[in-house]
């Protein structure tokens, strides 16, 4: 696992440069991703560079990791209208480009399974971005979650359900309780996992996530078991790392073209 500790702006770049490799090297790109505050500033970088230099989507797919249950897919926080407001309407995909899995379908297991079909038939998720929740979910694979888990619908915790009440006007009752997610086999199929985190409310989530024993306690922890993982912290995220001045070391003295 590798852990990049830097400013956000920094991060943001090393994450964009990553996913610009894979839209430049690959015929046809399958990039995985993730809804949530932490990977907006890379969105906001890739958008930089569609309109600055015209980084293009043209050729790629995208799957999203997760949805709540229950929300009409128009609905302002649904993931699929995040995902389409944050990167996919200020870019160039092409129309249908970019699924997710159907949190409004009548036959919610169908709807998990022919969402992995989706992404099998599509070669794989090459990059999956991946923010962290404050319990050490990924995705809404909660604590407790089967580190061999595909595609299926969780209930959320009251811990998280708390966290994303922000994005529902506080209104915590508006939250749904279930969700359809990837699962952390889902996620550990993708080829590159480019994990973002920032800010102190992360802090015990990503020592758990890099540090701590692999347990489904802390879902994160699976990611110890990657072998292409790539942590972005900023120094807050980063505080309770016993390792931090180590990893900083390795980034420093990286050869550049090491660096993710
Ligand atoms: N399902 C999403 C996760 O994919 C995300 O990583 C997490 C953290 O969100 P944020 O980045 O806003 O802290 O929130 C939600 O629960």
């Amino acid at each position: 696992m590798e852990v990049v500790i830097q400013p956000v702006e920094v991060l943001a770049q090393l994450a964009a440069n990553a996913i610009e490799r894979v839209l430049q090297e690959r015929p046809t790109p399958v990039l995985g991703l993730a809804t949530g505050s932490s990977p907006l500033p890379i969105y906001d970088e890739l958008a930089r560079r569609h309109a600055d230099r015209g980084l293009s989507f043209a050729r790629a797919r995208g799957f999203t990791l997760d949805e709540y249950v229950g929300l009409p897919a128009d609905h302002p926080e649904s993931y699929r209208s995040v995902i389409d407001r944050e990167l996919v309407s200020r870019v160039d995909f092409a129309p249908g480009a970019v699924q997710g899995p159907d949190g409004a379908a009548d036959d919610l297991r169908a709807a998990c399974a022919a969402y992995e079909e989706a992404i099998a038939a599509a070669g794989g998720v090459e990059l999956q971005i991946l923010g962290i929740g404050t319990d050490g979910h990924i995705a809404f694979n909660e604590p407790g979650s089967s580190l061999a888990s595909r595609t299926r619908i969780k209930t959320l915790t009251d811990q998280t359900r708390a966290d994303n009440a922000r994005f529902f006007d506080g209104d915590l009752e508006a939250v749904p309780r279930h969700c359809l997610t990837q699962g952390l086999g889902t996620i550990m199929s993708a080829r590159h996992l480019v994990l973002i985190a920032t800010g102190t409310g992360k802090a015990e989530a990503v020592h758990q996530l890099v540090e701590g024993p692999v347990s489904a306690l802390w879902p994160a922890t699976i990611m110890q078991h990657h072998p292409h993982a790539t942590v972005l912290v900023d120094d807050a995220a980063a505080s309770r790392l016993q390792l931090g001045d180590y990893f900083r070391t390795v980034y420093a003295n990286k050869p550049a073209w090491q660096i993710p």
